[in-house]
């Protein structure tokens, strides 16, 4: 059967979604989303904008790791930032307002897609990177987004090392999340395999950062139009994969649950963008638990 055709009872999966939105983020889930809007483009560093206002989280990876694809996933858009199966689509740094609005307050970031590196990257993209990540102050996360099926090659490789290096100088100012892309594009029997392996690459990244977030997301979607989270929840994973990463396949089967549900709630991944970029920064520093906040569902 199909991975996406799988269903983990929506009344489960709702029981828990309800308890991670009170536990992981400390208010009940009242809050909605309220739109996304595309702000500005650079194709140089000199067009990147200054939008001081908000906190920003940028999406990285190898070209057709699948990184506009999660930013529409994140931003509950299908086509606001476009996508193509030809790597190399995107072609400069574009800037999105995404918001949510809660009873009494409401909060906004501005994610930020990239062309992508590696062989199918090009210098002048790698150079308008650089600029925008060494000088950006309101940067507040990076995600890496690394394909389930060709692995962690040594473009993320490096990649990774570098952001680590750079993250020596800025005093927590932003943390660096893998996020393993394209689950559904391995054939089932090797999915736990894959996840391990990209782990296995991740554990030999230097140590002793606190800027990396060791624990990865992973996801998938289904179908062209749906582009929806698929249901990892009920896959039986063998051999048995690392409990934190059981959790956050747990934790994203979780959040389409909850996409489903309808306005009123938004989902775990969401949040938690929203919530990282707000509370992941020098000003909190000290108060932070660490990692653990980064899995709604323990
Ligand atoms: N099956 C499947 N396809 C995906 C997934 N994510 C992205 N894709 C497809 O992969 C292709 C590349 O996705 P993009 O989001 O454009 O990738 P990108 O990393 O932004 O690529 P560049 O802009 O070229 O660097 C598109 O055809 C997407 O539909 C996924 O989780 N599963
Ligand atoms: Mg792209």
């Amino acid at each position: 059967m199909p991975l996406a055709r799988r269903h983990v009872p929506t009344v489960i999966a709702r029981s828990l979604a309800s308890r991670l939105l009170h536990v992981g983020l400390g208010k009940p889930a009242n809050l909605r989303y309220s739109g996304a809007e595309f702000l500005a483009e650079a194709v140089n560093s000199e067009q990147i904008p200054p939008l001081k206002a908000e906190p920003e989280a940028v999406f990285l990876g190898r070209a057709n790791a699948g990184k506009s694809t999660m930013l529409n996933l994140v931003m509950g858009r299908h086509n606001l930032v476009i996508t193509s199966n030809k790597p190399g689509a995107t072609k400069s740094l574009k800037f999105f307002r995404w918001q949510l609005a809660a009873p009494g307050h409401a909060r906004s970031v501005v994610l930020v897609d990239a062309p992508g590196y590696g062989a199918r990257g090009r210098v002048e993209w790698g150079t308008l990177v650089d600029a925008y990540i060494e000088n950006r102050e309101q940067l507040r996360r990076i995600y890496v987004c690394i394909n389930a099926k060709t692995l962690l090659n040594r473009y993320d490789f490096s990649m990774l090392e570098h952001l680590i290096h750079l993250a020596q100088d800025r005093d927590g100012q932003w943390a660096i999340q893998p996020i393993i892309t394209k689950i559904d594009t391995v054939p089932l029997a090797e999915a736990s395999q894959n996840i391990r392996e990209i782990i296995r690459g991740l554990e030999g990244l230097p140590r002793g950062n606190p800027a990396l977030l060791r624990k990865p997301f992973v996801m998938g979607m289904e179908g062209r139009q749906g582009a929806k989270l698929i249901e990892l929840g009920t896959i039986r994973l063998k051999p048995p994969i690392p409990i934190n990463v059981h959790n956050e396949i747990l934790s994203l089967q979780i959040c389409q649950q909850v996409l489903q549900a309808g306005n009123t709630l938004v989902g775990c991944w969401r949040m938690r963008v929203v919530f990282w970029v707000h509370h992941d920064g020098p000003e909190r520093k000290g108060t932070i638990r660490g990692p653990r906040r980064e899995h709604c569902v323990q």
